[in-house]
């Protein structure tokens, strides 16, 4: 299931909307330290706890959590980096009974949890307190983060001051974009979303797994969706891609080539012609091992078909507003995406935005952290994926299956998010040391598990 993304401004208005319906404050901070607690015990063994309180309602979570923490029979130790200042954080200070030590007395525990700054981190930490933060954070045996890891940010996963290496994450209420974007994504560790009775709707979510089409009973290859690839000049990558087309499902493939393409199932139909404006085709695919042939991106073009635009092809473009008009998607890693869009400003969603109002394109902006976003200003993250999907030829696979999904019938949108959680966890299913060529053999295995 999607999950939603709140900015840092669109959670506090989801917090106030839920206290201006009956739920007070504290009822939303009591929540959220006995699902940290809850959490802790849940995953970690009875060893000392280190609670690291700081000065806002990120400080007050702590201190629920540590009096929750000491009722379950856990050795709590509290140290606060500043007295608390917001009215919720001085009720949960209150309520803790033990003692709170200065953070600078705070010595290395087995567990330790930071709850120094969340949402509201405005400015990089100090350098003594990152710095000691870090010491404890690397030293303990786990680490864990309450709502984010203190010196990131929670809109664009930048980080504003060093950071440790944490073990778990736990956030209330809706995952925040740091949780998906790099750099910040890396040192979290797995990430656990908490219900802390917050209504969380946004137009940003994490994609969950997808509903692919029904197979109708009277389908035939046309109606199940035809794949046109059209090859370049290094045939090997859409002949990757046009194997991902097939084992995605697509009723039919077929690549236009000027040479034979060996190793190609017989089942994948090559043909030296390209009838683009053929009104069966539910998909053309450019770009995989294209090389530098502009006329073929140009010939793609002229067919009113959809399309996806994937690597070479993308260099190609020239202004992104030419795709204005055209059914698109386009997957571009970092670099192609600069290429086609420039080096604009802003965080890597709010880029990948703006390059999908320009093109009126759907926008796969790859990565560890990937991103879909529509013209209309939908954007999803991808959930976290196999770090071994960073090898060759894995780009030429999701885009061989998103051409595949949106010939089957799904939406630009829908189409490239399906392709994408399909992706991972086919990487998955392959296991660490997968090639592309293993990842192809996993997509029905991952289609066959929905
Ligand atoms: N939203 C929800 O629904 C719910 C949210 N909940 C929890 O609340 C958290 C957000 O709380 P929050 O807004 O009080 O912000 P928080 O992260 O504690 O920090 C603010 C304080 O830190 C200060 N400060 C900032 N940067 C600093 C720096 N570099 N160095 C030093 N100081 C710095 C800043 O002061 P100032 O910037 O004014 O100097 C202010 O005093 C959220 O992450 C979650 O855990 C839950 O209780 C359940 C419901
Ligand atoms: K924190």
């Amino acid at each position: 299931m999607a999950r939603p993304i709140l900015t840092a401004e669109q959670m506090r208005a989801a917090e106030r909307q839920a206290i201006a319906s009956g739920t007070p404050e504290t009822t939303l901070m009591e929540r959220a330290g006995q699902a940290l607690a809850e959490t802790v015990r849940l995953h970690v063994g009875p060893r000392d706890v280190l609670l690291l309180c700081g000065p806002g309602n990120n400080g007050g979570d702590g201190y629920v959590a540590a009096r929750h923490l000491a009722a379950m029979g856990y050795t709590v130790k509290v140290a606060a980096w500043a007295d608390p200042t917001s009215d919720a954080a001085r009720w949960a200070r209150s309520q803790w009974n033990g003692p709170v030590e200065p953070f600078a007395s705070a010595t290395e525990t087995p567990i330790v949890i930071d709850c120094l700054f969340g949402t509201g981190l405005s400015r990089g930490l100090e350098q003594s307190l990152f710095q000691r933060l870090m010491l404890l954070v690397d030293n303990a045996l786990v680490a864990i983060a309450c709502d984010l890891p203190s010196g990131v940010s929670s809109d664009d996963g930048a980080l504003l001051s060093p950071i440790g290496r944490y073990d778990l994450t736990v956030t209330f209420g809706a995952l925040k974009p740091a949780h998906r974007l790099m750099p910040a994504m890396a040192s979290m560790g797995r990430v656990v979303l908490a219900d802390i009775g917050i209504d969380a709707g946004s137009a940003w979510f994490e994609i969950g797994a997808p509903d692919l089409p029904p197979l109708e009973p009277a389908g035939h290859k046309y109606s199940r969706g035809l794949v046109h690839c059209l090859a370049g000049q290094m045939p090997g990558a859409i002949a990757l891609a046009a194997n991902a087309a097939a084992r995605s499902g697509a009723g039919y493939v077929r690549v236009s080539t000027s040479l034979p393409i060996d190793g190609l199932p017989s089942s994948i139909v090559q043909t030296g012609g390209a009838d683009l404006q053929d009104e069966r085709i539910g998909c053309i695919l450019v770009g995989p091992g294209l090389g530098d042939v502009p006329q073929v991106l140009t010939l793609a073009l002229t067919a009113p078909r959809p399309i996806v635009i994937d690597a070479d092809a993308i260099g190609l473009v020239g202004e992104p507003e030419r795709l204005q008009g055209h059914d698109t998607i386009l997957t571009p890693h970092e670099g192609e995406f600069r290429k086609l869009f420039g080096e604009s400003e802003g965080s890597k969603a709010e880029r990948a935005l703006e390059a999908a109002r320009r093109s009126q394109s759907v926008i796969v902006y790859k990565g560890p952290d990937t991103l879909v976003a529509s013209p209309v200003g939908s954007l999803a993250f991808a959930p976290p994926a196999p770090a071994w999907l960073a090898t060759a030829g894995t780009g030429d696979v999701l885009s061989g299956m998103i051409a595949a999904l949106r010939a089957r019938g799904l939406g630009p949108f829908d189409a490239a998010c399906a392709a994408v959680w399909l992706h991972g966890r086919a990487a998955e299913v392959a296991g660490s040391a997968m090639i592309a060529d293993d990842l192809v053999e996993a997509i029905p295995l991952a289609i066959a598990e929905l």
